[in-house]
């Protein structure tokens, strides 16, 4: 008896101390002087024990600091009970020895989820939920807390808890290093025991202390019998369902935990025990049940508009005070978002020159791209920082950097911009920086320094970053340009660093990219910074798996080549979601841009090429000494004029071959560029529109001409045929030879009966007097040229070849539009005479066959609409090229 009546008066005595804890618990909550527990002296003076630990939280204190008592349950006595408050938070972890598969464990974790959440302040307390036994159904009840973005989903998978742990690891070790005084409690709640490996680490998370800032509450640990290595928990109260029913009894009418569920034995909190001989509370406790639905759905809204404020990063935040106040010196830096509340910053410096970003589609890497470059824009001006940006998808990732006709802004630090680039854009663009590392390097050496931060402060030489979206692309095959690449990215990469050249390459994987094949660690070695997105884990450890569970808008980074444990998860705002901001600082950056500035160069892959649009073009004059002929812009940096000159040399003639009606296009701007260098009456146009096809082109070509004044003459194919066998004989001398001798339909306002222009004998005065024989379809003369006269025995095709060698030193050249290699070679003679026409324009050509025409091996070109491959013999210049064509053309006809 009288033991029951000890036990009884100590039960009773708890209770109204706990009672007491628990109002003034409730009371601080609502800002209320904390109440002091009255009661038997001695037992409070024990409760004081408890009591210390279970400081009275008021709102707003961080739970990393002091533990709060919070309720799990109620101790039951004969005749009533008490509640049983326990210490979490600050170091204090609680076990349950059954996992939430038990329903009584399951509604145990969701109250104590629900309770700390409703004690910490608003953000001060993030749950991460591991339950791989009952794949989520434990949290099943807290769906709206999910729902509203107050605690995240569970982590069910293997993969999904080892990154849970990971983070959780990374979040103490954060929590230790920073010790701040507004440190968020990771709350884990783990509903079973996963692995012995994953217990592992749940139990050194119990050991690492307040300063780790994380609180485990632990379902189904077991703690190991002699011989079992289950790891010992740090300062963990230890509640109890199951085990040795003698010693769940003890009070009258209240049976052993052993007989009836949801009693549970309460060990001693540590530090503050409830008995002084280690057996934990002497009377059982009811555990609490689930939340009532409604408050749980209270708490959500309650929290979640607080959640989503906490979770949201604006694009504003990562903007400065102030613009272009900072010097890029020593690197670049920038905040990209926030990791927890803080703001989040990465750099372009010793430590970190160069990135590599990945994410799979839709991960939001574009965005994240855009929250860097503006970061970077906003903070250094042009003469600190120069970027070049390579997109090479089909989208429109930097589009809004260059003018367009409803936007004439840019952003004043952007020098070339590539937009559905080509493979041989980024080439181009990788070949101009390494001609720009050269040139810092002999700056370098005159300066007698090694790195660009050393040079005199008098001589500033900006930063330059190179984005490359989707860098894949370019490393794509094992091809002459892949292989080029991985040299050029190797060199930027390797030497960037001192030169203030620096590298992000971004992708939506950075594995199997063939080209890469035993050089990877040699480029992506200089990639100490990693950004992994949702989906990008591949440019981590392969151990490390923290991104394998990432939403949009978060993203992984890891300063240490992707090595586990260097891990910071943040999140970066929605920069397409800021589109009036973002619009903003561009017009006031652009408006900011020094005197002169110019706007980037821009290459559009999708882009028609104008010739009538062209600057070359424009300032093409009558005059010069060796006429132009252009054909289309190059793909390079600056998109320069692709061209061939037309001089006096023999071969100096056009052949555009393929069957792409593109041809007739690239003959109607080669021909109007030529036209623009003569004065009427100077040069005679023969055009042979041979192949309906061409039509257009042709006659779009013979009414430019006649309106500038030239004189114009369509043949047919006799016409053409007569005319080829008359330059060959007789080729112009002197003055005009008279066209109707050539049986030719005089289309232009020149006069009548004035043929071919004279050639002079020199260079010096060749431009004086040409004809352009223009053919559109030449193939399609091949059987009239091969017919022979009956009475010389020359067929067309010796006429012709006599005309290819001898024309341009008589100041006649042939520009013409073949739609089959095999034509143009069979018009030659023979491939051993392709230089008979040094000028080529190759659309729609299979590159091998191209190859073999040219005796060229390694010919990297392969065929597609918009393209083509100028190549002159003479000057040995290949060159890709965006050909000419008119607006409207269609450049689907292409195959
Ligand atoms: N931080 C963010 N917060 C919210 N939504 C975002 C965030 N970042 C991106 N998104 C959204 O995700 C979508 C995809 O973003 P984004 O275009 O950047 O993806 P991506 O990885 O570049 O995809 P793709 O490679 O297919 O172009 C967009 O609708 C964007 O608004």
């Amino acid at each position: 008896m009288g033991r029951l009546a000890s036990a009884y008066g100590q039960a009773m005595a708890a209770h109204r101390a706990a009672r007491a804890h628990l109002d003034s618990a409730r009371d601080a909550l609502r800002g209320a002087v904390p109440v002091t527990p009255s009661a038997d002296a001695d037992l409070v003076a024990r409760l004081a024990r408890v009591g210390t630990a279970l400081a009275t939280p008021t709102p707003g204190t961080p739970l990393v600091r002091q533990p709060v008592p919070v309720r799990v349950g109620e101790a039951i006595v004969a005749g009533g009970g008490f509640p049983v408050l326990l210490p979490l938070g600050a170091g204090h972890h609680l076990a349950v020895d059954t996992d939430a598969r038990d329903p009584a464990v399951a509604a145990l974790l969701r109250a104590l989820v629900l309770r700390i959440l409703a004690t910490a302040a608003p953000g001060g307390v993030r749950v991460a939920g591991l339950d791989s036994a009952a794949l989520g159904a434990t949290f099943g009840p807290l769906r709206p807390l999910v729902d509203a973005g107050v605690i995240d989903p569970p982590a069910t998978t293997d993969a999904d808890v080892t990154a849970l742990l990971d983070a959780a690891e990374q979040h103490a070790r954060d929590a230790r290093r920073t010790d701040r005084p507004d440190q968020e409690l990771l709350l884990v709640v783990a509903a079973s025991v996963p692995s012995p490996r994953e217990a592992a680490r749940l139990a050194a998370l119990t050991h690492a202390g307040s300063a780790a800032a994380v609180c485990v509450l632990l379902g189904g640990w077991q703690q190991g019998g002699p011989g079992e290595s289950t790891p010992h928990l740090g300062s963990a109260t230890v509640v109890r369902l199951s085990g040795d029913p003698a010693r769940a009894g003890g009070v009258p009418g209240v049976p052993s935990s052993g007989d009836i569920g949801g009693l549970a034995r309460v060990g001693d909190p540590p530090g503050a025990p409830f008995s002084t001989d280690g057996s934990g509370l002497a009377v059982p406790v009811r555990l609490d049940g689930d939340p009532p639905p409604a408050s749980v759905v209270a708490l959500a809204t309650h929290l979640g508009d607080a959640a989503r404020r906490g979770a949201s990063v604006s694009f504003a935040d990562l903007l400065p005070g102030q613009r272009w106040a900072a010097s890029a010196r020593v690197g670049l830096r920038t905040v990209v978002g926030r990791a927890g509340r803080d703001p989040f910053g990465m750099a372009f410096d010793d430590a970190t020159p160069h990135w590599l970003v990945a994410g799979r589609t839709g991960a939001g890497k574009t965005v994240f791209l855009l929250d860097v470059l503006y970061g970077l824009a906003a903070r250094y001006s042009p003469a600190e920082l120069q970027l070049y940006l390579l997109d090479f998808k089909e989208g429109v990732s930097f589009t809004e950097f260059v003018p367009t006709s409803r936007d004439p802004s840019w952003l004043p630090h952007a020098r070339a911009v590539g937009i559905e680039s080509d493979r041989e854009y980024g080439v181009a663009v990788l070949r101009e920086l390494r001609r720009e590392l050269q040139r810092r390097a002999t700056a370098l050496k005159r300066h007698g320094v090694t790195k660009l931060a050393d040079l005199p402060a008098d001589t500033p030489v900006p930063r330059i970053v190179t984005v490359i979206d989707e860098f894949q692309v370019l490393l794509a095959g094992n091809d002459p340009i892949a292989r080029e690449s991985v040299n050029l990215l190797e060199e930027l990469a390797r030497k960037g660093r001192s030169y203030g050249v620096h590298l992000v390459l971004a992708s939506q994987s950075t594995t199997g990219i063939e080209a890469l094949y035993g050089r990877a660690e040699a480029v992506f070695g200089q990639f100490a910074l990693r950004v992994a997105l949702a989906g990008g884990g591949g440019v981590l450890d392969p151990l490390n798996d923290a991104a394998a569970t990432l939403p949009v808008g978060s993203a992984v980074v890891n300063t240490a080549a992707g090595a586990l444990g260097a891990n910071t998860v943040i999140r970066f705002p929605d920069a397409h979601a800021a589109g009036g901001t973002l619009t903003r600082l561009r017009h006031e950056l652009w408006q900011a841009r020094p005197p002169g500035a110019h706007p980037p160069s821009v290459f559009r892959g999708y882009d028609t090429a104008r010739v009538e649009a062209d600057t070359t073009f424009a300032g093409l004059r009558p005059g010069g000494r060796r006429p132009l002929a252009l054909v289309g812009r190059t793909v390079d940096v600056d998109g320069t004029t692709a061209m061939f000159i037309t001089d006096t040399a023999p071969g100096r003639h056009l052949a555009v071959v393929g069957t792409s009606p593109a041809g007739a296009e690239v003959l109607r701007a080669a021909t109007l560029s030529l036209a623009r260098q003569h004065t009427p009456g100077e040069a005679t146009f023969l055009l042979a529109p041979l192949v309906a096809a061409a039509d257009s082109a042709a006659d779009d070509t013979a009414a430019a001409l006649t309106a500038a004044g030239h004189q114009v003459q369509r043949l047919d194919t006799a016409a053409l045929r007569a005319q080829i066998a008359t330059l060959a004989a007789s080729p112009p001398v002197t003055g005009m030879s008279d066209p109707g001798t050539l049986g030719a339909d005089t289309l232009g306002s020149g006069t009548p009966g004035n043929g071919a222009p004279h050639a002079a004998s020199s260079d010096g005065a060749a431009a004086a007097a040409r004809t352009y024989l223009v053919v559109f379809g030449m193939d399609a003369a091949a059987g009239r040229l091969a017919q022979s006269d009956p009475v010389t025995f020359r067929s067309g095709h010796d006429d012709l070849r006599t005309l290819l060698r001898q024309g341009p030193g008589h100041g006649v050249h042939l520009l013409g539009w073949w739609r089959g290699l095999r034509r143009l070679a069979d018009d030659l003679g023979g491939t051993q005479n392709r230089d008979d026409v040094a000028c080529l324009v190759a659309l729609n050509v299979p590159g091998a066959d191209l190859g073999l025409h040219l005796g060229v091996h390694d010919l990297a070109y392969t065929p597609r609409a918009g393209r083509a491959l100028l190549v002159d013999r003479h000057d040995q210049r290949v060159r890709l090229i965006v050909p000419f064509a008119r607006d409207g053309y269609d450049t689907d006809g292409q195959e």
